[in-house]
């Protein structure tokens, strides 16, 4: 079999996970960081791979990059890999709650032939609410609740005292395409909920810190023409960055096992 060849966009704590478990067949040959994490990037991934700080210093031809580096990351170097022809799965799918920016990735996809591929990250069901949405869709609730450390840094310090909270406590109401820009590293999944569902402005957003939750949980309500779902997911963090859901990196690397099995599921 041929190696096919991975860029990472990012090398925090999803990107970590994913390259550990990344399938056989796919090789990491590049990834792409701030120019302050070149140096201990190199030093960590050795000499096979090459560490750069934008996608146009790359002289190979990556036959997949995957994005884990937030909505910043995404801003930076989507236009870059799109433009280029490339397939590029995304999580800070938050981004694209940006009319802006979404319109210029999907012209640089057009115009260079790359493919964006919005993954399903820390929830599941976006092949059932995409489906449901043909059929026409009447309501989408996003709830997601974690525990306070999991918010600490985060747009939620300024609405609730997160050290002080003895029960759960919503702490933010309103729709997905707000959510996601107010909080980048915690929200992504509202984004993605819409962009699946009935779009930023009509997703309907609740947000809750519990200092009793261990697990990052997720509810999805939608109720439309093909009748009504309701889904919990209880992800557990990753070790590194209790914000973001074991279950986001492994879409990830779900992803990449579809870039080298010519069966899809
Ligand atoms: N769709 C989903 O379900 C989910 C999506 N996410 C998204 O995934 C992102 C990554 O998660 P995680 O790995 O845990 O976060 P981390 O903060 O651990 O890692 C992100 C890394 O990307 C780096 N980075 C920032 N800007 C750029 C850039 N312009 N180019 C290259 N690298 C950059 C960061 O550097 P620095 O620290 O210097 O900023 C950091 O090293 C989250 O920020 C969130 O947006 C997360 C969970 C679920
Ligand atoms: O990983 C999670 O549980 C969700 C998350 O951070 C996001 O939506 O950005």
């Amino acid at each position: 079999m041929t190696t096919k060849r991975l860029m990472i966009i990012g090398y925090g704590a999803m990107a970590r996970e994913v390259h550990r478990l990344l399938p056989t067949g796919l090789t990491l040959s590049w990834v792409v960081v701030p120019e302050a994490q070149v140096a201990a990037t190199r030093e960590q991934l050795g000499a096979g791979v090459e560490v750069l700080t934008s996608v146009a210093q790359c002289e190979g031809r990556p036959d997949l990059v995957v994005e884990c580096a937030g909505q910043p990351g995404l801003a930076e170097h989507g236009e870059a890999v799109l433009a280029r022809g490339l397939p590029l799965a995304i999580v800070a799918t938050g981004a694209l709650a940006d009319e802006g920016l979404y319109g210029r990735l999907r012209q640089a996809a057009e115009g260079g032939g790359g493919r964006m591929l919005v993954l399903s990250g820390a929830v599941a069901g976006m092949d059932g609410l995409a489906a449901a949405r043909e059929g026409g869709l009447d309501s989408v609730t996003y709830e997601a609740c974690k525990a306070p450390r999991s918010w600490k840094g985060s747009h939620a310090e300024t609405l609730v005292d997160l050290d002080a909270l003895s029960e759960a406590t919503v702490f933010y109401e309103g729709t997905a395409g707000e959510a996601a820009r107010l909080f980048p590293a915690n929200a992504n999944v509202a984004a993605t909920v819409a962009l699946a569902g009935i779009g930023m402005q009509a997703t309907t957003v609740r947000l809750t810190a519990d200092p009793a939750a261990t697990r990052n949980t997720h509810r999805i309500h939608a109720q439309g023409r093909f009748g009504e779902f309701c889904i919990e997911l209880n992800g557990r963090p990753l070790e590194h960055n209790p914000k973001t859901s074991m279950l986001a990196a492994l879409s990830v690397v779900r992803a990449c096992r579809q870039a080298l099995d010519p069966v899809t599921v």
